[in-house]
């Protein structure tokens, strides 16, 4: 569906991701797991075209990226770390509304999928707020309602749980785990990857590709958890994972 070949990223003269090659097929469910400033979100950026590569190439379903930036405008959505670069309509309802009405589904059919998606976050008590008086959690689980509503083939995910209580963790795992979408999540939660998803990427603090494959395999390697920064010393005697 998606394939990167060595792909790099630079903005000005700092390299962001570096000879990135992968592949990513219909349905699957990817995280993408690095420290701060590994490169995740600009990753994600580059799968939605919203970025280009500096070097290498992106093929969507097989076509250039020249050829194929309608399709990905219609099939492929993300959402963006900080939920307020998301929310502009006057009421969470309007919000998560937005993507149904461009698409010119019957004001019913709209009500349907807009509560629909309110009740799977559990938000429906705030359809009537206006999206500035929500907490950050709140605003996230707007912001992916709006997402999920549009149903696209393709939803890339940056740090969805940034915000969210374990209880929102819970109900977008599961929504994860039944969704047909290929889904690609970021985070930098090492505890939570194994649960978002089966297959595991991970960037090293310099943007290359450190891993792909299943999660226990990376979470049982201390070299690969120590070159990813997730294990670190004090006092250089004591190793400590980071689980958070
Ligand atoms: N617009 C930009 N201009 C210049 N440098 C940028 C820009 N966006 C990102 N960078 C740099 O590229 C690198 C990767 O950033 P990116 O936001 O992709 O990382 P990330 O893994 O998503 O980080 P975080 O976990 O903190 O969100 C960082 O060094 C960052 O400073």
């Amino acid at each position: 569906m998606m394939e990167l070949k060595e792909v790099s990223v630079k903005y000005q003269d700092r390299i962001a991701i570096k000879d990135i090659s992968l592949k990513i097929g219909k349905g699957e469910k990817v995280v993408l797991l690095g420290i701060n400033g590994s490169g995740k979100t600009t990753l994600l950026k580059l799968l939605n075209a919203l970025i280009y590569p500096s070097s290498g190439e992106f093929l969507y379903k097989g076509k250039k990226l020249k050829d194929a930036i309608k399709d990905i405008r219609k099939e492929s959505i993300m959402l963006f770390q900080n939920p307020d670069v998301m929310l502009f309509n006057p009421t969470v309802y309007d919000e998560v509304a937005y993507s149904l009405r461009k698409k010119g589904l019957k004001e019913s059919e709209v009500k349907e999928k807009v509560m629909y998606w309110l009740k799977e976050l559990a938000i429906e008590d705030l359809v009537s707020l206006p999206p500035y008086k929500l907490s950050g959690g709140q605003k996230q689980r707007v912001a992916l309602a709006s997402v999920l509503a549009a149903e696209p083939q393709i939803l890339l995910l940056d740090e969805p749980t940034a915000h969210m209580d374990l209880p929102s963790v819970g109900r977008l795992i599961e929504i994860i785990q039944k969704t047909e979408a290929t889904c690609v999540i970021s985070t930098h939660h090492i505890s939570l990857a194994p649960e978002l998803g089966n297959r595991l990427v991970v960037l090293s603090p310099h943007g290359r590709l450190l891993y792909d494959g299943a999660p226990e395999n990376f979470l049982k390697d201390t070299s690969l958890l120590l070159e990813a920064g997730f294990m670190h010393t004090h006092s250089g005697s004591q190793w400590h994972f980071h689980s958070l």
